[in-house]
């Protein structure tokens, strides 16, 4: 943000003081859209400013509030006289409205409550800014957000708006620093609504930041590469951050989203147009996660998908299969003799393959020089050596789906840091981590949670957020990773490049789950696949 706001202020486009102005016209704005019944008539609000541009903000929003007939009484946590020069022009002008008074820990006078007449609380206290613990302010950060809670069933508490990110929360990694045994989320202040500039912030769709924002509006201050679709592109819905020219590919972020050009499909192809993903399961009695992934793959457009099992469990699955074909696959070098076929351009290792076939296998497929998708047992049979596995996928086009367990398996020392108690602003989070893994492996690394990460070797990274409209809890069921792992592994025979495949499949996995709804298990989710793939309009 910061490089995206230099360069606008330098190219002369515009000033500092400008795009403070519209931020905080864009949050008086969102609060109105959110609450229309505080934009019929003027009411009560206190503002809480801080010491950096995010009070400058706040004091914006005071004055505007003032000049809609509003009653506005504003604090200030920290000195007037070293406010930044935007922020301190924007107290200058708030001055000859009205008070400004101190905040510590026994401002708010009373505290906003039910029954004093205070609609809305401004947070503006810190922003992107916030370089270390926010703690001082504990008790009047717990009455706001009692607040907070109480106004969601009851009008007569005040709403929250937090300005940018709700104070405290680290707008970097979504990480509360300084809560070392405590839950943030019982004493920190949280908001109703935040309202944001430009572009979300990884703080708002990593961690606590989907639970402590409330909902999250991106306003638009003018600034170029911001969230707007290109001329006539497609976008998902959920919206895109945009693409900046001022910061580089490599440390960019991006939501996820998924190419729709490419999982059309077009007249005149025919199957092997799309490509042959192999999926390996393991032995009689464990092959149902291996056969959803199949399923999965096949679903995702594949033109063929093979499951090889071995010879033992050969009745089993053709009890099961059907438009998914079949291969007896004793052991590697069977595998070897399979992938003579160069039509096999996809495989799919992990999801119930047992570890000891998994590490006979893995080296085989991974030395083929085929796309490749390691999950669950793939990944587990090298925790005692990753540096083994690691040897093998570097270069390769190979996509690793650890959830957290399976990543600290493999990254423990990566996993280490980001359970650690965040103590500073921009804490170590999962964006950190799976650029550092991804590196460390050579290969795309997806790792899985409500905020799935996905990256690639060179530091290339997308967030696929299930949060806020697109939460979908039911998607925690037994045999949905393989079912995410089949999606990839039918990407990637599809031609799709390993993070291209990644980002599309979580993309749509979340669709998939968000489309079918509660009750939700894994077998839903191929079976939902054409319904969205409708909704898209392929
Ligand atoms: N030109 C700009 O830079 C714009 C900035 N905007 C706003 O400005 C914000 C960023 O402003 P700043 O960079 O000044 O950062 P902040 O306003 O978030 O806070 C920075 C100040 O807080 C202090 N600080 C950090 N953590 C602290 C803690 N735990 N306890 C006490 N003090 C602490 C810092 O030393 C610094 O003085 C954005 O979030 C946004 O709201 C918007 O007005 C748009 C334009
Ligand atoms: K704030």
């Amino acid at each position: 943000m910061r490089a995206i706001e230099e360069a606008a202020i330098a190219s002369g486009a515009v000033t500092g003081l400008e795009l403070m102005e519209r931020a905080g016209r864009g949050v008086v704005e969102a609060v109105f859209e959110e609450w229309p019944e505080l934009a019929a008539a003027p009411q009560r609000a206190v503002v809480l400013c801080g010491p950096g541009n995010n009070g400058g903000d706040g004091f914006v929003v005071a004055r505007l509030l003032r000049e809609w007939g509003w009653e506005v009484e504003v604090y200030l946590y920290g000195d007037a006289e070293k406010l930044p020069p935007d922020a301190r022009v924007n107290y200058g002008r708030w001055v000859e409205m009205g008070a400004v008074r101190a905040l510590d820990e026994d401002a708010p006078d009373g505290y906003p409550d039910e029954g004093d007449g205070v609609a809305l609380i401004v947070d503006a206290i810190f922003g992107i800014g916030l370089t270390r613990p926010f703690l001082t302010l504990c008790r009047m950060q717990d009455q706001v957000n009692l607040c907070n809670a109480a106004s969601r069933s009851n009008p007569a508490f005040p709403h929250v708006v937090a300005v940018d990110v709700p104070s405290g929360l680290s707008s970097d990694s979504g990480a509360y620093p300084g809560y070392e045994d405590e839950n943030p989320l019982d004493s920190c202040m949280l908001a109703n609504l935040t309202v944001t500039f430009h572009a979300k912030k990884l703080g708002h769709v990593l961690g606590y930041g989907p639970d402590a924002c409330g909902k999250v509006v991106v306003k638009d201050i003018g600034l170029e590469g911001g969230g707007r679709p290109r001329g006539g592109e497609k976008r998902p819905p959920g919206g895109a951050v945009g693409r900046c020219p001022a910061v580089p590919p490599g440390e960019r972020v991006t939501l996820a989203e998924p190419s729709f050009y490419r999982l059309s499909k077009f007249p005149g192809e025919h199957k092997y147009s799309h490509g042959h993903a192999l999926i390996l399961s393991g032995g009689p009695g464990r092959g149902g996660a291996a056969r959803l992934a199949a399923r999965g793959a096949l679903r995702i457009g594949a033109g063929l998908v093979t499951l090889g099992c071995p010879p033992a469990a050969l009745i089993e699955n053709a009890a099961q299969l059907n438009a998914v074909m079949l291969r007896p696959l004793r052991d590697a070098e069977a595998l070897a003799e399979l992938l003579k076929d160069g039509r096999i351009n996809a495989l799919g290792l992990g999801p119930g393959l047992g570890l000891d076939r998994a590490r006979a296998l893995v080296p085989v497929a991974l030395e083929s020089g085929r796309a490749c998708v390691l999950d669950a047992d793939a990944l587990t049979a090298f925790a005692e050596a990753p540096e083994l596995l690691f040897g093998l996928t570097r270069g390769t086009a190979t996509v690793l789906t650890p959830h957290g367990g399976e990543f600290a398996r493999l990254f423990p020392d990566i996993a280490e840091k980001l359970t650690a108690p965040a103590q500073t602003g921009p804490a170590y989070c999962r964006v950190d981590a799976a650029r550092e893994a991804a590196a460390r492996a050579g290969c795309v690394v997806l790792l899985k949670g409500p905020d799935t990460v996905i990256a690639d070797a060179g530091g290339r990274c997308a967030v696929n957020s299930a949060a806020y409209e697109r939460a979908v809890p039911w998607l925690a069921t037994a045999g949905a990773g393989d079912v995410l792992a089949g999606f990839i592994a039918g990407l990637l025979a599809r031609g799709f490049d390993p993070r291209g495949a990644a980002e599309t499949a979580a993309w749509l996995h979340v669709e998939c789950a968000r489309s079918f709804g509660p009750g939700l298990i894994a077998e839903d989710l191929p079976e939902e696949l054409p319904q969205v793939f409708r909704a898209l309009g392929l």
